[in-house]
C-alpha cells in the first residue's frame, strides 16, 4: 500500500509517498517560504540507487498553489499516473482540541471540527483543512486520514494542562493546554529510546522550526509542554511572540483599542524574529548577527534564553535529566544555536563537544562531551513517516478504530 502524506507547516508544505509496511520513502518533497517571492521547491524521486531531485525558486502564493505543484510533481516524476493509483492520504492536523486523541478517518464532522478548531490556530488549521479539500477533490477514492499534533500530548497530567482560571472555562469551554508537534516530538523521542538504549529515559525534546516547542517526556509520553491552548505560547519563534504576560494584552487593547483579529495578526504574524530583527528564518538573522546587527543580536539571545528556561524548569518537573534532543529546521541546522542554548548549563550535567556540535549530517548524532551526565542528539524529526505510520495503523485495525470523541 502506497501512503501519501501531507504535513502543511506555518510556512512550508512537506510532503512523503511511502511504500508500506515497509516504510520506504519513494519520494520526499519540500515547500519552503509559502506566499513569500522566492519560495524553494525541492523534490526528490528515489527508486533504489536512483535518486533524480529537482529543484526551482519561484513564487508560490498559498498553500493551495502548493498542493497544485506537489501533484504536478507527483506526476510528471511518474509516481502517479492516474488519480486512482493513491489509495491512502495522511494530512498533518495541528489543532485536534479535545475531540481526538487519535488518528481518525475524515469526514464531514471531522472535517467541521478541524476547521470549528482553527481560531485556535490560525496559521495552521485552515491550511490543513484547505489540503485536505484539495486532496480529496483530486483523489475522491482514496481514504483521507487525519493525524493530529495534540494527540501525543494527551498524557499530560490535568495540573500540567489546566489553567488557573474559574472551573467552568475548562468544563464548558474546554479551555486548557494542548500542546503541538506531538508527532515530531513522538517520533524524536521514540528514535531517542532506540539509540539509548534506555525505555524509561528522561528527555527533553526541542524542536525549532517555523513553529517552535518544547516538551518534557517520561518513558516516552509527554508530561508537559510549551505550547498551550493554540500553538502561540512558549518559545520565541518564526513570527509568534511565545511566553507573553497577559497584562501586554490588555494594555494594548485598552491603549490602542486593538480588537482580537488585530491583537492575534500581531502575536501570531509579526512577532517573534520578525517583530525582533525582521525577518522570521534563522539563517537570515543569523547572517544579519554576522555582520553586527544589533537586533539579530538581541533576538538570537533572547530565543536562546527562553529555551534555557524551559530546559531548568523541565529538568525539575522530570526529577534528572537523561537526554535532549534538538531537531526541526533550526534544532537540527543551527550549531551556533545550539551552543548558545547550552552554554553555561553545567550544573545540569549538559557540556556539548564543539567539534561534534559543528558537524552537518542528516543522520542522528551525539554532541555532548563523552564525560557529560546528560547526552545531547541531534534528530532529524520525520513527521511525515509517522503520520504514514499511523495512518497504516488505523486502517489495519480490525474493525478500524474510528475518532474517540472525548466529550
Ligand atoms: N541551515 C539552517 N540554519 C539555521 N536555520 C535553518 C537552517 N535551515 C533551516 N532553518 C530554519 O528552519 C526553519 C524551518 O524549519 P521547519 O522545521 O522546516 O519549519 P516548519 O515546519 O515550521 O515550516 C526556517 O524558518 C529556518 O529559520
Ligand atoms: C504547530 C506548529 O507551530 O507547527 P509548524 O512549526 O510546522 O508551523
Ligand atoms: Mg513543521
Amino acid at each position: 500500500m502506497n501512503i501519501l502524506v501531507i504535513n502543511s507547516g506555518s510556512s512550508s508544505l512537506k510532503y512523503q509517498l511511502f511504500s508500506m509496511p515497509d516504510e520506504r520513502p519513494l519520494c520526499t518533497g519540500l515547500i519552503e517560504k509559502i506566499g513569500k517571492e522566492d519560495s524553494l521547491i525541492r523534490h526528490k524521486t528515489i527508486r533504489e540507487e536512483d535518486v533524480q531531485v529537482t529543484e526551482k525558486t519561484l513564487a508560490v502564493k498559498d498553500f493551495g498553489e502548493g498542493m497544485k505543484h506537489v501533484l504536478a510533481l507527483l506526476t510528471d516524476s511518474g509516481l502517479i499516473k492516474n488519480t486512482d493509483d493513491l489509495e491512502v492520504i495522511g494530512h498533518r492536523v495541528v489543532h485536534g482540541g479535545e475531540y481526538f486523541s487519535t488518528a481518525v478517518v475524515i469526514d464531514p464532522d471531522v472535517k467541521q471540527k478541524i476547521l470549528g478548531l482553527s481560531t485556535l490556530a490560525p496559521l495552521h488549521n485552515p491550511v490543513n483543512y484547505k489540503c485536505i479539500e484539495f486532496a480529496e477533490k483530486i483523489f475522491p477514492n482514496a481514504k483521507q486520514i487525519a493525524v493530529f499534533d495534540t494527540a501525543f500530548h494527551q498524557t499530560m497530567p490535568e495540573f500540567a494542562f489546566r489553567y488557573a482560571i474559574p472551573e467552568k472555562y475548562y468544563s464548558e469551554m474546554h479551555i486548557r493546554a494542548y500542546g503541538f508537534h506531538g508527532t515530531s516530538h513522538k517520533y524524536v523521542s521514540e528514535r531517542a529510546m532506540e539509540w539509548l538504549g534506555k525505555p524509561d529515559v528522561k528527555m527533553i525534546s526541542i524542536h525549532l522550526g517555523n513553529g517552535c516547542s518544547i516538551t518534557a517526556v517520561s518513558g516516552g509520553k509527554s508530561i508537559d509542554t510549551s505550547m498551550g491552548f493554540g500553538p502561540l505560547s512558549g518559545l520565541v519563534m518564526g513570527t509568534r511572540s511565545g511566553d507573553i504576560d497577559p497584562s501586554v494584552i490588555l494594555h494594548l487593547q485598552r491603549k490602542e483599542g486593538k480588537t482580537a483579529d488585530e491583537m492575534d495578526k500581531l502575536l501570531n504574524n509579526e512577532s517573534g524574529l520578525l517583530g525582533l530583527a525582521g525577518s522570521n528564518d534563522m539563517r537570515d538573522v543569523m547572517k544579519m548577527l554576522e555582520s553586527g546587527n544589533y537586533d539579530a543580536e538581541l533576538a538570537i539571545d533572547m530565543y536562546a534564553y527562553r529555551i534555557k528556561k524551559y530546559i531548568g524548569s523541565y529538568t525539575a518537573v522530570l526529577n534528572g535529566l537523561d537526554a535532549i534532543v534538538f531537531t526541526a529546521g533550526v534544532g537540527e541546522n543551527d550549531a551556533l544555536m545550539r551552543e548558545k542554548i547550552c552554554r553555561g548549563m553545567e550544573y545540569f550535567g549538559i557540556q556539548l563537544d564543539a567539534e561534534s556540535n559543528r558537524i552537518k549530517s542528516d543522520q542522528i548524532r551525539e554532541i555532548s562531551e563523552k564525560s557529560a551526565g546528560v547526552k545531547v542528539l541531534v534528530i532529524p524529526t520525520n513527521e511525515e513517516l509517522e503520520i504514514a505510520r499511523q495512518s497504516f495503523e488505523l486502517l489495519r485495525e480490525d474493525p478500524p478504530c474510528e475518532q474517540v470523541i472525548l466529550y
